[in-house]
């Protein structure tokens, strides 16, 4: 059941899950299956059912900012010339999941085998991995319902909740991007399916959708399972920090505070097997070092008495940065105009509402593309790869069929446009999420630091020249007839590149990392459990080792499914 009121609490459960969002939902589904085991699962945001906003893909874009988004932003970076930015993420039943642009990848073999390597648990390897990639997601038809022969791999998904399909309404820069592909081939070869295992290449977006609607860890794994008698989801409640039980030795981290606002009453639940922290990257070290579990320099500074000292809680953030490239185009096959006439915009969203067709049944972006660097590219210069290995990328490109406004550039008011997204996927800048404050109500300090290494802005620059490269293939010049356009015109030199770069940079918020797994050092060990205390698990994108080079919510589901496995052999659950 979804309850609000704190009143309606027990005071002890099997399991409290903080974070209802991707991870929690798909670990609170799976914990509750055994009806012997009851569930809390406490949610800073509210429902998400009945949000229909939430629902249409291609409004995904329109999410942040909104009542959805916790609404962060960044300190000053300086890698973006003191720019402070936006940090989106979910304030809502199935948290990022329910407001990200869906992309799905699982994310390359070679991605799993390094995670296997730094936790030092053959366990995270693919050939271990995959069956929990296999249970949490499945292939679906495209909401057109067209034949998808050749677009995709079948035997590459799985049968598990969360929907994938490849977009269900047809654009014509699909069939240009992915020709062009064919023709050229080497860089910007072809890619069936970048489910397969290897992520390099041009192909076909493949996006958490079903029926042209949203799937998220909510609609997956949570919503259907909100009559379970065993599980209680209260929303609109934060977790202010949790409490140590143990009188003395190592601490018992099994008691949970809760309040609905910073000046409200605390009410304390007791979790009898165990917490599970799924709070996010940006949530989950906020709680920890609330609760005094952090670097004991900065939790003194504050105040707070140090339960335990450990560095890395709040370091290691990474994050993909994203740069908007326009080009100006003669044909007049882009949307451009449904985003500036609201009569076509709300046509658009009338047919979505009718029968789940048309433009809005996808996020903006039917093509993408991830490359490896060249060879001898000055940013690897003096380094070693940043790459999981040769199945993964340096850099990504997406192609979108209009102006798609990302960044701080306003659409144009007439024209058409082609857009093409860039971003560096392997970044080696790493950030923090440090507490500005004691209170749990206020925002955290959230320094990704982007492009804050030479690796980053050579590779952005990279990517800009990949974009440029691409644009200039034969099967562009027949109709659609790109012309560099605004700033990415004037950026002629390498230099100029980088300053377009750090001006206009965004990101596309896959943060991962302040909670990180390792065999030595951080923050969980290979069974996700919080080094130095007990009974407390953490199960979120803050346990990454390391970034994918792909977008992130698949391996976030991988990781919840196994953790899930991992709690009930822990317990010896069925
Ligand atoms: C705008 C945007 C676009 C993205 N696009 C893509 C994409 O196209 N493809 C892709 O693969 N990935 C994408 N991502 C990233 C992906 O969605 C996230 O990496 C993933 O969903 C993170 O899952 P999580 O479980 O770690 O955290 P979340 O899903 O963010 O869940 C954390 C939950 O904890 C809750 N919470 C936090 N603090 C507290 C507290 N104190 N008390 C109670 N509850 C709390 C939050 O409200 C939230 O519901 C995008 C993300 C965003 C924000």
């Amino acid at each position: 059941r979804v309850i609000t009121s704190l009143s309606q609490l027990q005071t002890q459960y099997d399991f409290v899950i903080i974070g209802g969002g991707t991870a929690g939902s798909a670990v609170a589904n799976r914990l509750s299956e055994n009806a012997d085991v009851s569930v809390l699962v406490v949610e800073a945001g509210d429902n998400n059912v009945g949000n229909t906003n939430l629902e249409i893909p291609f409004l995904g874009v329109t999410l942040p900012g909104t009542s959805v988004d916790w609404n962060f932003t960044t300190t000053a970076q300086s890698g973006l010339n003191g720019r402070s930015i936006p940090y989106t993420r979910g304030f809502v039943l199935g948290g990022s999941s329910s407001v990200n642009l869906l992309t799905y990848h699982r994310g390359s073999d070679d991605l799993w085998n390094r995670w296997a390597q730094l936790s030092g648990d053959q366990g995270w390897s693919w050939n271990s991995v995959e069956k929990y990639y296999r249970k949490s997601s499945r292939l679906v038809p495209p909401a057109d319902g067209r034949d998808v022969t050749g677009l995709v791999n079948p035997s590459a998904h799985g049968n598990g909740p969360v929907e994938v399909s490849v977009p269900g309404f047809p654009l014509p820069i699909d069939d240009i991007v992915l020709n062009s592909a064919k023709q050229l081939g080497g860089r910007f070869n072809f890619n069936q399916d970048f489910n397969g295992g290897n992520i390099i290449g041009i192909g076909y977006m493949q996006s958490a959708i079903g029926e042209g609607e949203r799937s998220s860890g909510a609609t997956a794994y949570l919503n259907p399972v909100f009559d379970r008698s065993n599980l209680d989801v209260l929303i609109n409640t934060r977790v202010t920090k949790l409490v140590n039980s143990a009188t003395s030795g190592t601490p018992h981290m099994n008691i949970v505070e809760l309040a609905q606002s910073s000046g409200g009453p605390r009410v304390r639940v007791t979790a009898g097997k165990e917490i599970v922290l799924s709070a996010g990257v940006i949530g989950t070290p906020q709680i920890l070092q609330l609760s005094g579990i952090g670097n004991a320099n900065d939790l003194n500074a504050l105040g707070i008495p140090v339960i335990l000292n450990n560095a890395d809680v709040g370091a290691n953030l990474a994050d993909h940065p994203l740069l908007a490239n326009y080009f100006q185009v003669q044909s007049t096959g882009t949307w451009d105009d449904v985003l500036r006439d609201s009569n076509l915009f709300g046509q658009t969203i009338g047919q979505w509402q009718a029968d789940k067709t048309g433009l809005f049944v996808d996020s903006p972006g039917n093509t993408v593309g991830f490359f490896k660097l060249p060879a001898g590219s000055p940013a690897l210069s003096g380094i070693q790869d940043p790459s999981s290995g040769p199945k993964s990328a340096h850099t990504e490109l997406i192609f979108v069929d209009a102006f798609a406004p990302f960044g701080s550039v306003p659409q144009p008011a007439t024209g058409n446009f082609v857009t093409v997204l860039s971003a560096v996927v392997s970044p080696t800048s790493r950030g923090t999420v440090k507490l500005a404050s004691t209170d749990p109500f206020a925002k955290p300090l959230i320094n990704p630091n982007f492009l804050g290494t030479n690796f980053d802005i050579k590779a952005m620059v990279q990517a800009i020249h990949d974009a440029l490269d691409f644009m200039a293939a034969p099967l562009w010049q027949q109709d659609f007839k790109p012309v560099p356009f605004g700033d990415l015109a004037s950026a002629t030199t390498d230099d100029l590149k980088a300053t377009f770069a750090r001006e206009q940079s965004v990101n596309v918020n896959h943060p991962v990392g302040t909670a990180r797994m390792s065999a030595n050092g951080g923050v969980v060990d290979a069974n996700l459990l919080l080094k130095g205390v007990s009974g407390l698990r953490i199960v979120d994108a803050s346990i990454f080792p390391v970034i994918p080079e792909c977008h992130v919510q698949g391996a976030v589901y991988i990781v919840a499914e196994r953790a899930a496995d991992l709690i009930k052999t822990a317990h010896n659950l069925s």
